[in-house]
């Protein structure tokens, strides 16, 4: 599903002539199957959210390439690229990263008003998915009236409602309490065995490592096999 393969990428910091050369990956290789859980776990500043934006195609890297579904993303061509964004990953942020303007109901819906997906379909998908993550009741509140937790289940049925089969979770409770964040990990899991989706996550803390399949450590520019446990 995933072939990242030799990943190296740099950032050049300092003014121009000046410049010094930051290497943040090293020669990054990882193959994420159907239906798996990864964790990348790393300290700040290691290289998390730069691998995450290249895997995501937000970002080229320098060398390596990345394989999703069998497409090459470096091959595809920029008018190409959202549409295969859209079709391959959803997205899930520590800060949610809701439209306050709009309500729950409607925050999921957009991707689809996106595709152009037709009222009467759209509506009907958008409702089954709210119950499947229990948000039926406050479907009318806008971000501003939910908790966190609600918050964070209303971006994981945004990432969920185009049936892409990949998630990307950055930080996913990373701004949730603690009980929060057992029932967010506890929503993933479910999500991952009854609909099959693959999820890549990155996070600093163990606890959220732990639901995944496998686990992965980035470390000075290199990603360390860790050790795998499947408790919340
Ligand atoms: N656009 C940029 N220009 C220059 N340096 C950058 C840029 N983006 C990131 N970096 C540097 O690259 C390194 C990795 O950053 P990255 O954001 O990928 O780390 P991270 O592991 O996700 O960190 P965090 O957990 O704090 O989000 C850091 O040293 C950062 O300062």
């Amino acid at each position: 599903m995933i072939k990242i393969k030799d990943l190296q990428h740099h950032f050049k910091i300092g003014k121009k002539g000046n410049e010094r050369h930051v290497p943040v990956l090293k020669g990054v290789t990882l193959e994420v199957g159907k239906g798996e859980i990864v964790a990348i776990l790393g300290k700040s500043g290691s290289g998390k959210s730069t691998l995450l934006h290249i895997l995501a195609g937000f970002m080229s890297p320098e060398t390596g390439s990345v394989v999703v579904n069998g497409q090459e993303t470096a091959a595809l061509k920029e008018s190409q690229q959202a549409s295969f964004r859209l079709e391959n990953f959803g997205f899930i942020f520590q800060n949610f990263q809701l439209m306050p303007g709009l309500s729950a109901f409607e925050n999921v819906e957009l991707p689809l008003k996106i595709k152009g997906m037709a009222e009467a379909e759209r509506k009907m998908k958008v409702q089954k998915l709210l119950e499947k993550v229990g948000l039926e009741e406050v479907a009318g509140h806008y971000p501003n009236e939910l908790s966190g937790g609600q918050q964070q289940r209303v971006s994981i049925a945004r990432a969920l409602i185009t049936d892409a089969p990949i998630i990307l979770a950055d930080e996913p409770t990373g701004s949730l309490d603690s009980e929060t964040e057992k029932d967010i990990l506890l929503l993933i899991q479910s999500l991952n065995k009854k609909l099959g989706l693959t999820f890549v996550i990155i996070t600093h803390d163990e606890e959220v490592a732990a639901v995944a399949d496998r686990q992965y450590r980035l470390h000075d520019g290199e990603l360390v096999k860790g050790e795998q446990r499947h408790a919340v």
